[in-house]
């Protein structure tokens, strides 16, 4: 494999080194290009990391380009990434196959270095808008972190990723305590005021790029967090409480005097139950119980394995 410039990452796939540097001559001035010499080794290679384009040659030895296609089109991880085919078939029958494999676009060869760079282009900007337009779907208005449909969105996912490797998840469900009594006393507005500087402490007390702070409902959040195992998550819980109990944001209606939060946390050293929906409940139950025993309180429970 082989890499150059910035920007966006293009996957060549191609056998033929001949084939190959005219395509990374033509692409390299604008972007970052990677390359694959067959079909396995593309899927191995996507498999670890996820180019933003791939620039598959359909006819290779042992896995072609259609079949590979096909396959990064069935996982969840890959099936995203647009794939341009190269491809020296000119009959109708054959350029439909492209299409119906799953491809986005085609070029034929021999390249014409102008349609080339246009027809990626084009690829690129649907894929930046395709971003940006996830990017506001999954964001909360008022709070700027991540809101519900995120959850919904990636929460099974994540639980999959950690059930088939074999490693350790959590998740925490945390709820401002009597908050209704604060926007009873200091009005609406420094209630959305609240609920943003909230989220930016429970934002600011996880530091990995893999967890996820969630907006759940109207005070509520919830944190997931892979690959964090019950020592991490007692951790993380205790100092979303401290960094709580440090800011001392003003709270009359409670009887600690600023704002605190009830604490749910669950764990899974080894996952093996990967439905989302019976995390949440397991942390709904947990939190249910911290505000049970006073309020502002961690309640902890390692995730009842029902298979
Ligand atoms: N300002 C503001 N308030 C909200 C928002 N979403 C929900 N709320 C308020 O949050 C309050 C939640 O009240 P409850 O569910 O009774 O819970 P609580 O008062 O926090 O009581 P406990 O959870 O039992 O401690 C309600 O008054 C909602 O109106 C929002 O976006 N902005």
């Amino acid at each position: 494999m082989e890499q150059a410039n910035s920007c966006a990452e293009i996957l060549i796939v191609e056998d033929d080194d001949i084939n190959y540097l005219v395509l990374e001559k033509i692409l390299s001035q604008s972007y970052r290009i990677t390359r694959c010499t067959s079909g396995l080794q593309c899927m191995q290679y996507c498999q670890s990391k996820q180019p933003d384009i791939i620039l598959m040659d359909v006819e290779m030895p042992e896995m072609d380009g259609l079949d590979t296609c096909k396959l990064l089109k069935h996982s969840d991880l890959t099936k995203d990434i647009p794939i341009i085919f190269v491809t020296s078939h000119h009959r109708d029958e054959e350029q439909t196959l492209c299409w119906q494999a799953g491809g986005c676009d085609f070029v034929v060869k021999p390249v014409n270095a102008l349609t080339l760079m246009h027809r990626v282009k084009a690829q690129v900007q649907l894929l930046h808008q395709h971003r940006q337009l996830k990017k506001m779907a999954f964001i909360d208005g008022l709070t700027q972190i991540y809101n519900r449909h995120y959850l919904t969105s990636e929460l099974d996912k994540c639980l999959s990723y950690a059930k088939r490797n074999g490693t350790a998840f959590s998740l925490i469900m945390a709820d401002i305590d009597w908050f209704k009594k604060y926007n009873d006393f200091y009005g609406h507005v420094k209630g959305d005021e609240c609920l943003k500087r909230v989220a930016q402490l429970i934002k600011s007390n996880h530091h990995r790029g893999a967890d996820a702070v969630v907006r759940y409902g109207g005070e509520e959040f919830v944190c997931i967090m892979p690959q964090v195992d019950i020592n991490g998550l007692t951790t993380l819980a205790r100092g979303l409480k401290q960094s709580l109990q440090d800011a001392r944001l003003p709270h009359e209606g409670s009887k600690f005097g600023f704002v605190t939060l009830s604490i749910g946390g669950i764990y899974s050293n080894c996952v093996r139950q990967a439905s989302g929906q019976k995390w949440l409940e397991a942390a709904d139950e947990q939190l249910y119980l911290s505000k049970n025993n006073g309020r502002n309180e961690i309640s902890i429970k390692e995730l009842p394995c029902d298979e």
